[in-house]
Formats: C-alpha cells, structure tokens, sequence
C-alpha cells in the first residue's frame, strides 16, 4: 500500500533576517525566504556559498544568531522538539550514516530511519508499526528487492534509494535533499530522477541543492541563486536557468542546452 505524505496547512519555511556564523566568519547574510509546504524548488550558487550551511539551518542543525527581526519558523513553529521536528520532513544525505553492521540490511537501514540510527542497534526498540512502515518506504522507492540485501553490497544508486527510503519513513511532506546525484553513474542518476518525479508526482515537496541543472526535475519551477552568503535571486526557472544569469552567478561561461523539459549545462 502506498502511503500518502502527511499533510501540512501551515508553510514548510519561514525566514527573517537570518544570519549563520561557522567557525569565526558569517557565511549566511540577512536571508529572507519562505517555502510553501508541498512547493519545490532547487537552489543554486558557486562552491562555498552557503547552499549546505541554509539546509542545515532549515533542519535546525545549525542557528541563526540571535538580532532583532530574525525569526525561523517551521510548519508555523518557532520552537520545536527536535525529535518531534525529524518527524515532519525527510532529508537525504549524502550517504548512508557511517557505522554499521555487517549484516545490516536494506531493510533494517530503512527501520533505522525512526531512530536516526545508522542500524538497527539491539537496545532500539522497533515496533511492528516501524517495520511495517520501512517497508512501505522501500515500496514507495521501488526498492522492496532491496529489503533483506546487505547494504555493504549494494551499488551506489541503490544505496542511494535506501537513503530516500529513511528520509521518507515519517511519510514527509517535503524532502530535502543536497547535491543527491553526487557519485552516481549515468544509470543511477537517471533512476535517481525517475524517484524524484514519482515522489513529486505523490504531493511531497522538493527541495533540492544541485550543481548539476540535469537534476531540476521538470516539476521545480522555483530556482534560488545564492552568491557569498546570500540569496541573489528567487523566481521562476524561465528566468533564472539562463545562460546570462548562471554565467554571471559562476562568474565563467556556462552554456545551456535543452532536451524538452530537462536542461543540461556546460
Ligand atoms: N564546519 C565548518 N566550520 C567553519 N566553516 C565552515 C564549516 N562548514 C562550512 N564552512 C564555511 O561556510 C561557507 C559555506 O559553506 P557551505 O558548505 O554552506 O557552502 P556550499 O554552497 O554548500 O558549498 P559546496 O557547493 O562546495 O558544497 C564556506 O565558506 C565554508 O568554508
């Protein structure tokens, strides 16, 4: 049975006025940006920029600091337990959290998910539910083949399906995922953006950090340009995935072709 993401009425985002330090140097400056639940977008800019440093601030691994004016609000909320914030959206990593067991399997990885685990360590307590609900997620990722084979054998897109499954075991509204078609051959991207399409297609929201504008689906049609710590530009694809704007962003030529919907650059 697949499972219909939670519905959210309030916006997925909120923020005012953010500012991020990392170590002793701002790297976010005065961010304004607001994301509807279920709304998708990919954002944009050189290396260095602060495109990882705002999803992490989106998922309150990272604060703000504190001035008048500044406000983070997440599905309508400014505080949030932690725990109970990881139930409300999905984020993909680039990879699988480090340690785990020899014998762990897909599906197991996937159970870990509730428990941002990186196995299923015997003093967690899994329920019927949990697993029934793993399960559910590797359906939904086409995945189900999957379940009882060892993760330290599996190739890297399909790894990477098991890292979509986690994020979705809460069945999330929005997803959040940074530069996912990182290290995945020709093949493994493309089934990579066949789950992305099928994912958007069920009602959950993207959002997604690329350097690669084969990986803007179709389906986002909002792009954000970031620049030095800043938002650049916030609006339609039409108008952004251009050559002159991407060239001015990167600050070097970059050339664009089409292929129907889907773009590529070089
Ligand atoms: N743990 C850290 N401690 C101190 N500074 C950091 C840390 N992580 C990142 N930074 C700095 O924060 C700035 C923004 O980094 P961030 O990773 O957000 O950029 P990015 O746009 O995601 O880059 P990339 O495209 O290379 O992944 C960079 O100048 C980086 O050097």
């Amino acid at each position: 049975m697949q499972a219909a993401p939670e519905t959210h009425t309030q916006d997925f985002l909120e923020m005012r006025n953010v500012n991020v330090a990392r170590g002793d140097r701002i790297v976010l400056h005065d961010v304004n940006l607001s994301i509807r639940t279920g709304e998708h977008v990919a954002i944009l800019g050189p290396n260095g920029c602060g495109k990882s440093t705002l999803i992490l601030t989106m998922t309150c691994q990272i604060y703000p600091m504190v001035i008048d004016g500044m406000l983070v609000r997440i599905f309508g909320r400014e505080r949030w337990d932690l725990t109970q914030l990881r139930k409300h959206f999905g984020v993909v990593a680039a990879d699988l959290p480090g340690e785990r067991t020899a014998v762990t399997t897909g599906l197991d990885a996937v159970t870990a998910g509730f428990f941002s685990a990186s196995t299923l360590w015997p003093n967690l307590h899994v329920t019927d539910e949990m697993r029934e609900r793993a399960g559910e997620a590797l359906e939904r990722m086409e995945a189900s083949h999957l379940s009882d084979q060892l993760v330290g054998e599996m190739s890297a897109g399909e790894k990477r399906r098991i890292v979509i499954a986690r994020a979705l075991v809460h069945r999330p509204q929005q997803l959040l995922l940074d530069e996912p078609s990182n290290a995945l051959d020709l093949a493994a991207q493309r089934e990579l953006r066949e789950t992305l399409r099928r994912l958007a297609a069920e009602g959950t929201g993207l959002v997604l950090v690329t350097h690669h504008l084969g990986d803007i689906l179709p389906e986002i049609d909002r792009i954000i340009l970031m620049r030095d710590g800043r938002i650049v530009a916030d609006g339609p694809r039409t108008e952004l995935l251009t050559e002159a704007r991407l060239t001015e962003l990167f600050n070097a030529p970059v050339r664009i072709g089409h292929d129907e919907e889907w773009l590529h650059s070089w």
